[in-house]
């Protein structure tokens, strides 16, 4: 269960892989799109996983439409702001809210950077009127390779200030980090955190790398690093946060199910993992499920939900004082 004295965060959330069906119908119209159906129940099983996909890429193929739909800047101005109207009604505190701009813009021709400044610019106004707080997270989308992403990488950094972090999504077994050393020095040098998706499709020397070369301070869910006994007191030692993503573990075939997800050995290790969603929309899950079903399916206690919720705030790119702030915030309401 959710502790609603402790505030409530989801820190790995794609912005892009979170788009209403019926969005993803009002843009199809809007815009000219052919879409596979004309009415939400028809198109769910287009835009959402129903049973585990064998692997991540299938599993990926689901975020298309919502992206396909996206024929202008208010489109995706549009999506950012449904965003925060969708964290809030799931009575999140904070939420970091990742996209990656190429992405949500190859299908339609816009331009990468255009589609930042509208994401920036919906998040700002949606959040002005929201009990929700939002930071931005820019991905790379390593499936297009290294070219593109330095394109995706320049539109990124030209909103520098508006991000807190840069990571690196996609493919992980046909572009592995070692492509990306590169674009993450630049990251570091622009001063922004890395947090890079490694240990899904790939074992654990994926997360050493994007440890070790490209500098990320979190991991995007880190399945493999049970398999490494040397990384799982690493990660504990440096605190370095896992992000995990139960119900998408599953849906990737990352994991075989619930009932062998390591984030229970990872928090009984001390490491500071997290309770989150990855693709909401896609997945046709909410942050209250993984709480409420994922997490004990995974072998967690109530304690041990209540830690993730702590350890989400403790490594969540805010600062101290606004994570005080946010603590008390929820303590007085
Ligand atoms: O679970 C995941 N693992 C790896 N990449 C992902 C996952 N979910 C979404 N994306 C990727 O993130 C970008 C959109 O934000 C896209 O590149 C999408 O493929
Ligand atoms: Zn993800």
């Amino acid at each position: 269960m959710i502790n609603k004295k402790l505030p409530l965060l989801d820190i790995h959330r794609h912005l892009d892989g979170n788009v209403r069906a019926q969005t993803i119908l009002d843009l199809g119209r809007q815009f000219n799109i052919k879409l596979p159906a004309d009415n939400v129940a028809d198109l769910i099983p287009h835009v959402q996983v129903i049973d585990p996909e064998p692997n991540l890429m299938a599993f990926l193929q689901k975020l298309d439409w919502g992206v396909t739909v996206l024929g202008d800047y208010d489109a995706c101005r549009r999506i950012a702001i449904e965003n925060i109207e969708d964290a809030q009604t799931q009575g999140l505190d904070y939420v970091e809210l990742r996209f990656s701009p190429y992405y949500m813009a190859q299908s339609q021709g816009l331009h990468p950077q255009g589609v930042v400044e509208a994401v920036v610019d919906g998040i700002k106004s949606a959040t002005q009127n929201s009990m929700v707080k939002a930071n931005l997270i820019g991905i790379m989308s390593r499936t297009y390779g290294t070219k593109i992403c330095q394109q995706e990488l320049d539109a990124l950094l030209a909103f520098k200030n508006d991000l807190v972090a840069v990571d690196l999504a996609g493919d992980e077994i046909g572009f592995p980090g070692e492509l990306f050393v590169d674009h993450f020095k630049q990251v570091g040098d622009a001063y922004l955190a890395a947090t890079i998706h490694a240990g899904e499709a790939l074992g654990s020397a994926s997360i050493w790398q994007a440890i070790n070369e490209l500098g990320a301070g979190r991991i995007g869910h880190g399945v493999k690093a049970i398999e490494d006994a040397k990384l799982m007191d690493y990660l504990r030692d440096k605190r370095i946060g896992i992000e995990s993503c139960l119900t998408s573990n599953v849906q990737t075939s990352t994991v075989a199910s619930l009932a062998v997800h390591p984030l229970k050995r990872f928090l009984d290790h001390g490491i500071l993992a997290c309770i989150n969603t990855d693709d909401p929309a896609v997945e046709g899950i909410e942050i209250e499920h993984e709480y409420m079903v994922a997490g004990p399916a995974a072998g967690l206690t109530q304690a041990d939900m209540e830690k993730a919720q702590a350890n989400a705030l403790d490594i969540a790119y805010l600062s101290d004082a606004e994570k005080q702030q946010l603590k008390q915030a929820v303590a007085s309401r």
